[in-house]
């Protein structure tokens, strides 16, 4: 069972302040609201569906008031290749673009494509109009220098936040269109009044979607956490993640945060996504949080639930803030 209640501080689970809990017995939550010990707390459930289904309704409403002013937000994807996991996610945009009346424009090449002909499609969105802002679906086939085609999107249609002038402006403290995955993470814990100031925090991971500039955002002074920033070059990972009152996982290693890692009441957030092929032979995706972290965990993002849809609304949002600023 998933707790309702809100996890404001993750010392507010632990048992010396078991007493101060507000109000147990919420409408159907069915737990017997008496003390719990911390072996039977389970963790809140930091809900990524929901956020993501409240922020499309804010959406939905702003794409209203642009088309009064005769702005239809348009979202572009480039798909090279034939990946059904990339085929997926591109067509999760779309259905996502269609719920909040964002216009969808679509680009497919083959998987054999040639650097010029995706620098050519890359070359049509930027002098689109029509298109506010788009994504290069990652990754590319072998054949394409990735670097350079990201290098070529414009940085104020840049969708994603991923090109380098927008994670520079990120380094800097200008405005710009955030990395969407670190920005709905930070949108997921505000919702749920996890506190980032003045927080611990661990991000395992140091890609250059997730934990990089997610080091980055925490540590404005809009956020000012204090951000422990783990790699494979970590000598001990449970000494830092054990410290932190936040842990965020993006390592793509499937089940390498454990409960023995985790402080008691902590929020875990798990980034994580890998296919791996179960027992029966099935393809299934799985993250890099254990299972029984929740056991420990005061706050839990899950996957799939917690920054996926996250990740695909702040996309949306990423498109609406640029079509606003005309
Ligand atoms: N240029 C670029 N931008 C990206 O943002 C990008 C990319 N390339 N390449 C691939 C990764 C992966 N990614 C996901 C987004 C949402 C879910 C998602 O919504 N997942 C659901 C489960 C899957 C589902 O139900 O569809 C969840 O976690 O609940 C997953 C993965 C974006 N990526």
């Amino acid at each position: 069972m998933l707790r309702t209640r809100r996890a404001r501080d993750s010392r507010e689970l632990l048992p010396d302040h078991a007493d101060l809990e507000v109000g147990g017995g919420l409408p159907g939550g069915g737990g017997g609201g008496g003390r719990e010990t911390i072996e039977s707390v389970t963790a809140t459930l930091l809900d990524g569906k929901a956020a993501a289904a409240a922020i499309k309704d804010d959406l939905r409403a702003r794409v209203k008031a642009l088309a009064e002013r005769g702005i239809v937000p348009g979202l572009g994807t480039v798909l090279v290749g034939e990946d059904p996991g990339s085929q997926a996610y591109v067509n999760g945009k779309h259905r996502d673009c269609a719920e909040v009346g964002i216009a969808s424009i679509r680009r497919e090449l083959p998987g054999d494509a040639t650097q010029e002909q995706v620098e050519a499609v890359v070359a049509e969105l930027n002098a689109d109009p029509a298109c506010h802002g788009y994504i290069v679906q990652l990754p590319l086939p072998p054949q394409i220098d990735t670097q350079r085609i990201l290098e070529l999107i414009d940085p104020d249609k840049d969708a994603d936040g991923l090109h380098p002038i927008n994670l520079g402006r990120l380094v800097l403290g200008y405005d710009g269109p955030l990395p969407c995955t670190p920005r709905g993470i930070v949108d997921l814990l505000r919702r749920y009044d996890v506190p980032l100031r003045g927080a611990e925090v661990a991000v395992v991971g140091r890609g250059n979607t997730v934990g990089r500039p997610l080091g980055l955002l925490l540590t404005r002074r809009t956020e000012n956490a204090t951000v422990t920033l783990c790699h494979t070059g970590t000598l001990d990972l449970g000494t830092h993640t054990r410290a932190a009152d936040i842990v965020i996982v993006a390592a793509g290693v499937p089940g390498l945060l454990t409960a023995d890692m985790v402080k008691p009441g902590a929020a875990v957030v798990d980034v994580g996504i890998t296919r791996v092929v179960g027992e029966d032979g099935k393809g299934r995706y799985t993250g890099d949080v254990s299972a029984e972290v929740a056991e420990v965990a005061g706050a839990i993002a899950p996957m799939p639930g917690g920054v996926g849809p996250m990740t695909r609304a702040m996309l949306l949002t990423n498109v609406v803030e640029r079509a606003e600023r005309g």
